[in-house]
């Protein structure tokens, strides 16, 4: 979710209930202030989260073929939905039953039957607590300066993309990008101009690793890191020449760069094949060689590394 002011966002509930009665009446409570979901089973709504996540959920504890118990497990045993805030809503009324929703990781029980604005007041915090978390997960993995990934993002998903991608034995490329002859840029323009031109550097390689799976990072000062699942050779370099096309593109003066009298960078690219058994750290080294090996040989330019 992207950071967006409290009261702009339109947080979504979704509702999980085998009788429609139930879900009708909270739906209609909550239909004012939320985008509202119904499921009428704990299997419809594990399908639906899975497939479009909703800030809140409200569970019914019985139900046939899969209590809302069973349904909280499933939920925290996914990382895609073990976020998501649950209150069970029920006519499970002894102490018991709320001790062991609570202990399932239920953020709150409400008994039935409840009175409509106590029961709202009550999903007003959980929602707004959510959100407010969302936004501070939000802030904690991005750079500062430029809004993109920041280093900590870019280690993490590295990680897990690493993971992912020789699970299912495809490849993904890495491609770190520096700045040429920054010092000189700062140093002649003034600090703030760069932080600038690392704004431009940043949202141009924000558009150019267009996919929904890229991760475009923040990861120094004037260094930053692309990862790229489900790419092959031939499509990582396509890239690289493209980043160069498109940092030339923004046209910013550089007059005191020894290459060109334009803002260039140097990029080092690495392919990771499954075959090659290499670890994220490996890769990452490879890429900065690659990129070591831009540099030494004039900079403005792209070196593809061994993988
Ligand atoms: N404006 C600005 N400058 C920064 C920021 N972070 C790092 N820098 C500057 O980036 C420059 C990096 O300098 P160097 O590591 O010598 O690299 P370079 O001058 O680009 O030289 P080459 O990479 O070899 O072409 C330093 O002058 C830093 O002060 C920032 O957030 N804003």
């Amino acid at each position: 979710m992207l950071i967006k002011k409290l009261n702009d966002y339109r947080a979504s509930v979704l509702v999980v209930d085998d009788e429609p009665i139930n879900t009708e009446i909270l739906a209609n409570a909550l239909v004012q202030k939320y985008w509202v979901h119904q499921a009428a089973s704990g299997k419809q709504a594990l399908d639906f989260v899975r497939k479009r996540p909703v800030d809140l959920i409200l569970l019914d504890i019985r139900m046939p073929d899969m209590d809302g118990y069973e349904v909280l497990r499933e939920l925290k045993r996914d990382a895609s939905t073990d976020s998501i805030p649950v209150i069970f809503v029920t006519g499970q009324d002894s102490t018991e039953d709320e001790l062991r929703g609570l202990k399932l990781g239920a953020v709150d029980y409400i008994r039935k039957p409840y009175k409509i604005p106590l029961a709202l007041a009550r999903i007003n915090v959980h929602i707004d607590l959510k959100v407010k978390s969302d936004i501070l997960a939000h802030v904690a993995s991005a750079d500062g300066l430029t809004g993109i990934a920041n280093r900590r993002t870019f280690d993490e998903s590295l990680v897990s993309i690493h993971e992912h991608c020789m699970g299912e034995r495809s490849n993904y490329g890495v491609v770190l990008i520096d700045i040429d002859f920054f010092k000189q840029y700062n140093d002649t323009y003034g600090h703030a101009q760069g932080d600038d031109a690392l704004k431009s550097v940043a949202s141009t390689l924000y558009s150019v690793a267009q996919r929904t799976d890229d991760i475009v990072a923040r990861v120094g000062g004037e260094e930053f890191a692309l990862i790229l699942p489900n790419v092959d050779k031939k499509a990582l370099q396509a890239l690289c020449e493209k980043i160069h096309r498109a940092i030339a593109a923004l046209g910013i003066e550089h007059k005191a760069s020894e290459v060109s009298n334009r803002l260039t960078v140097s990029v080092g690219g690495v392919l990771c094949a499954p075959q090659a058994g290499n670890s994220p750290s490996v890769i990452y080294q490879q890429a900065d060689q690659a990129l070591y090996a831009a540099k030494n040989q004039g900079r403005d330019t792209t070196v593809m590394g061994e993988d």
